[in-house]
């Protein structure tokens, strides 16, 4: 039996990834952790969850609960998975991060921590949107020079960042299936007498609203047709689930950074 811990417990993900892994065959719930102060710190984790009681209080103590579990499943944000990381090293414990919103250097930072533990780190982590980054890099090379880039996403008006991990990410597989740097073709803005548009640049659009779980389109643009590739998430359950499938997998992986194309198989 597996032991995931999970942390953001009290959070929208939270709650559906220990729904997750109450369904799921060979794992089970730890501990769950949320930040101090947190008004649903010392109440039962399972309420979030719909389940009930189960037994297991969200707690505040990181350092007991990363020692306590196998698999620590992270969705917070990108100050708290690095923190998460370190301890998880420190106490040799594998990790699933699901926070999007990393800097480049956080990101570097988060591979030079999961030097000696393995790490899944994944945006998103729905087959659905991991099957649309694989393709995504040969839909970019066939389309080729003649078509533009455009990527427009939206989510809830929660959403802290912007845009979208899963957007950066497919900007990035675009960008690279192309030979560009993502971070030197990505515009983000664009407003008044901004002038025609680049060949090179891809253009990141963002909508916030509601209750929005999250869509994604990548739009190819060229003269006299264009090709659009849409991801819709109709609930979070795929992202909790695949979450649990990726702290199964990351168990018995080796030390280092991983994400779900690995866990998948799409590699
Ligand atoms: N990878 C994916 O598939 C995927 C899917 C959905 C969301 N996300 C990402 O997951 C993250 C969380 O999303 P959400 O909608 O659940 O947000 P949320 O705000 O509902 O939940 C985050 C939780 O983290 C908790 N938290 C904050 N600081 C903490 C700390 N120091 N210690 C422990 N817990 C702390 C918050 O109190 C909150 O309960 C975001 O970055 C989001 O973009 C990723
Ligand atoms: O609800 C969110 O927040 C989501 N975040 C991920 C992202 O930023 O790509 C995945 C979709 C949902």
């Amino acid at each position: 039996m597996i032991k995931i811990a999970v942390c953001g417990a009290a959070g929208r993900m939270g709650g559906r990834i220990i729904a997750a892994i109450n369904e799921t065959e060979g794992v089970e719930l730890s501990g769950a952790l949320d930040r101090p102060g947190h008004p649903m710190v010392g109440q039962d984790a399972g309420y979030n969850a719909g389940l009930g009681a189960i037994g297991v209080p969200i707690s505040d103590d990181l350092n007991a609960v990363v020692a306590g579990c196998d698999v620590l499943i992270d969705f917070t944000t990108p100050k708290v998975s690095l923190k998460n990381l370190e301890v998880c090293a420190l106490h040799k414990k594998a990790i699933v991060i699901g926070s999007t919103g990393f800097t480049p250097e956080e990101r570097a930072l988060a591979a030079e921590l999961a030097r000696e533990i393995p790490a899944v780190i994944a945006p998103n982590m729905s087959v659905g949107v991991n099957v649309c980054f694989k393709v995504l890099a040969d839909v970019a090379k066939i389309l080729g020079e003649d078509f533009d880039v455009e990527i427009v996403e939206a989510h809830h008006k929660m959403k802290k960042d912007s845009p979208s991990g899963t957007a950066v990410r497919m900007g990035e597989v675009v960008a690279n299936a192309l030979g560009r740097d993502y971070n030197k073709v990505a515009n983000f803005h664009r407003e008044g007498i901004c002038g025609e548009r680049t060949h090179e640049e891809i253009g990141m659009q963002t909508i916030r609203g509601g209750d929005i779980v999250g869509e994604h389109t990548v739009y190819f643009i060229g003269m006299g047709e264009r090709v659009e590739l849409t991801h819709r998430a109709h609930t979070r359950d795929m992202f909790s689930r695949g979450s649990v499938r990726a702290a199964k997998w990351v168990a018995t992986a080796k030390p280092g950074v991983w994400d779900m194309q690995d866990v998948l198989g799409l590699r």
